[in-house]
């Protein structure tokens, strides 16, 4: 269950600070869409950045070079004690990646901040040509999200506290079809698999800093096969798992 956060309770009050992962990615769009919801948007580019902030975003890009800039701007430790203190975060994309638990598919020497309770393989829709938009139905919002999928990690596993907010069906090359997460909230934390900040819809900005969700997963799951004609579509797994991405 997500608790209503400190922003809900300084909203009206004082002006909501939401910083945004600026080292890479599409940054300038997400510090866009805080702007449009009334919000300060903060780039975030090293440690004094992160003083005051009611949320955190990190953003779609390329999660092995995001490593490498966060150890060299010195962002690592001091976003991860952030986190870990329940600093609301959104994730997209490759920051659903640095959110994550365990991550497949990655550099050797790529690391995450482990705090979301997910699994998830990089580039597991597969490459930049298998990029694709989707409309989804995600939980607590009436309207269908435009989601862009952009050499987007799956969501292979997920632990007993996180919430599935949306999922879409996943196609082996069997043709075996399963459901994969593609919106996760834990706790202070949502993440997607996807790019809303490019489609332009603020509501999963809404969903991290605004307002509360409260389903849990069998609730939720439950759900999801009736409202399977809903989606576009089905998705097959990409050929190159592994492949290194490149660019956002
Ligand atoms: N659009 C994106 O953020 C892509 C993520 C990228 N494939 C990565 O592994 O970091």
């Amino acid at each position: 269950m997500i608790s209503i956060w400190r922003i809900a309770a300084g909203r009206g009050q004082t002006t909501v600070r939401i910083g945004v992962l600026a080292l890479q990615g599409d940054f300038s769009e997400h510090l866009a869409m805080v702007a449009e919801l009334g919000w300060h948007g903060v780039p975030v580019k090293e440690a004094a950045d992160l003083v005051g902030l009611d949320g955190l975003v990190l953003p779609g890009g390329e999660s092995t070079t995001q490593c490498l800039l966060l150890e060299a701007s010195g962002l690592r430790c001091p976003i991860t004690e952030e986190l870990r203190d329940g600093l609301p975060a959104l994730g997209t994309c490759a920051g659903l990646i640095m959110l994550s638990r365990t991550v497949i598919g990655g550099r050797e020497d790529q690391w995450s901040f482990g705090v979301l309770d997910v699994a998830v393989r990089r580039n597991g829709f597969g490459r930049q040509v298998r990029s694709f938009e989707a409309n989804l139905v995600v939980e607590g919002l009436v309207d269908v999200m435009r989601a862009v999928f952009i050499r987007a990690p799956v969501i292979t596993e997920v632990g007993d506290k996180v919430e599935v907010l949306a999922s879409v069906p996943y196609r082996f090359p069997d043709g075996t079809q399963v459901q994969v997460p593609v919106v996760v909230a834990e706790g202070s934390l949502v993440a997607s698999s996807f790019h809303p900040e490019l489609a332009g819809d603020p509501r999963l900005h809404e969903l991290a800093f605004g307002r509360s969700v409260g389903r849990s997963i069998a609730d939720i799951v439950s759900t999801l096969d009736e409202r399977e004609e809903r989606y576009v579509g089905s998705f097959q797994m990409g050929d190159d798992q592994t492949q290194e991405g490149r660019s956002g």
